[in-house]
């Protein structure tokens, strides 16, 4: 640990932009931490969406990829990755956006000076002071050291959004989910574990939409793989939004990964494995893989319809599945095993978020040259 009190700080640019950050500093010179931790260089993987959208879900199937505990915490939980969560940057408290009549996801509203100069010197390897965002309060509390670390994931509103950012990262991911998806999720969070009424709920999603449309979304059109989350088609009208339609759109000129593919790279495959093999209820499953265009770019895309029953039996889809990085046979279903309860495990969503965390790994093996000790085998 470093001992704040010997480090030299100085205080961050962009701490002067709002009396909650004064105190945000960054560590002079390079921590021990690095020496310590035997880190070559921190890997920065910034996870954009809105809220509700499935972060801390996503972030915690990264369990056991890297055997460590991840979650969403402001210090490193395991030893391996830290989790920063952007809304630590909001320039303001609740009250204070209230007054100012702006919502959290205006770019205005967020300090993208101390952000950037953070993460650059989360990057270099050196600890930073970073102010917390208190969503219990909706104040700003006190600053805490955050360390440097193999990984650091920055997920939030906007990862990608401020230019000197986006450029820390080795990897970015973005989580795009149908409205009326995420309203699902929202209401089922919302109502179930934060008490909120469903005029309250329908009534914050809509106020945000205009700035969630200039802020937030145009993130998607420029990062390494976006997870879209889409009703079904496998069944007219689902109105429960229950049965989804994943697709993973995997940009083909990334610097720091190749994307999966299913089979036979390059070509265009539409598969339904449901029979003796998998086990499928009604509607079924159907896997797509194929090239197309992105906002001007050339994807492949990797797309999940419907669900399946038993988690071991994706054993026979994985081995189809090439290029996902796994390090022994049948690593993807045991990930899934490893949180046979967490939500999406028996879909699309559950599956890619597995390929997405084994995704980082790669990039962390690719940008370091170190392999990472396998878990669970
Ligand atoms: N694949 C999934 N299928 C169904 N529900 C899901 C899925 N992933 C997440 N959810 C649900 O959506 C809600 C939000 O998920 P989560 O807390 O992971 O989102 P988040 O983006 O971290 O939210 P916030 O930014 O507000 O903290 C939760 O109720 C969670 O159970
Ligand atoms: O879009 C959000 C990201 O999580 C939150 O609404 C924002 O951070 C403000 O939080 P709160 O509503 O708790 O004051």
């Amino acid at each position: 640990m470093v001992n704040v009190s010997t480090d030299t700080w100085v205080k961050a640019p962009g701490a002067d932009k709002s009396s909650h950050h004064a105190n945000a500093k960054i560590a002079s010179n390079v921590s021990e931490v690095l020496a310590k931790k035997g880190i070559e260089r921190p890997v920065i993987i910034g996870v954009a969406a809105d809220s509700g959208c499935g972060k801390s879900t996503f972030l915690r199937r990264v369990t056991g990829i890297f055997g460590t505990e991840v979650s969403k915490t402001h210090t490193p939980v395991g030893n391996f990755i830290s989790v920063i969560c952007l809304d630590d940057y909001h320039l303001h408290d609740r009250m204070g956006r209230r007054e100012a009549r702006v919502t959290a996801l205006d770019g205005a509203a967020n300090n993208f000076e101390l952000m950037a100069s953070q993460i650059q010197a989360l990057r270099e390897g050196k600890s930073i002071m970073k102010p917390v965002y208190n969503h219990e309060t909706g104040e700003i509390d006190e600053c805490e050291l955050v360390e440097p670390n193999h990984i650091v994931v920055i997920e939030g509103l906007h990862p990608m959004y401020d230019t000197r950012v986006k450029k820390s990262l080795d990897f970015s991911v973005y989580l795009d989910l149908a409205d009326e998806v995420k309203i699902a999720w929202k209401i089922q969070r919302d109502m179930a574990e934060r008490g909120h009424s469903l005029e309250n709920i329908l009534a914050s999603i809509e106020s945000r939409k205009p700035d969630f449309a200039q802020f937030v979304d145009p993130q998607k059109r420029d990062c390494d793989v976006v997870m879209e989350i889409l009703p079904t088609r496998l069944i007219p009208d689902d109105d429960e939004k229950k049965v989804l339609r994943v697709r993973l759109l995997q940009d083909e000129n990334s610097e720091n990964f190749d994307p999966i593919f299913l089979y036979d790279e390059g070509s265009t495959i539409d598969w339904v494995p449901c029979g003796r093999k998998l086990t499928c209820s009604y509607p079924g499953i159907k896997f797509h893989y194929g090239p197309d265009t992105y906002y001007d770019k050339e994807v492949a895309v990797f797309e999940v319809d419907g669900g399946f029953e038993k988690l071991d039996e994706m054993v026979y889809v994985e081995t189809h599945i090439e290029r996902a990085g796994t390090k022994f046979f049948g690593e993807i279903t045991q990930s899934l095993l490893r949180n046979p309860t967490a939500p999406g495990s028996k879909n699309g969503t559950g599956l890619i978020q597995v390929i997405m965390a084994m995704m980082m790994r790669s990039v962390y093996e690719k940008v370091t040259g170190k392999p990472v000790a396998v878990s669970g085998n």
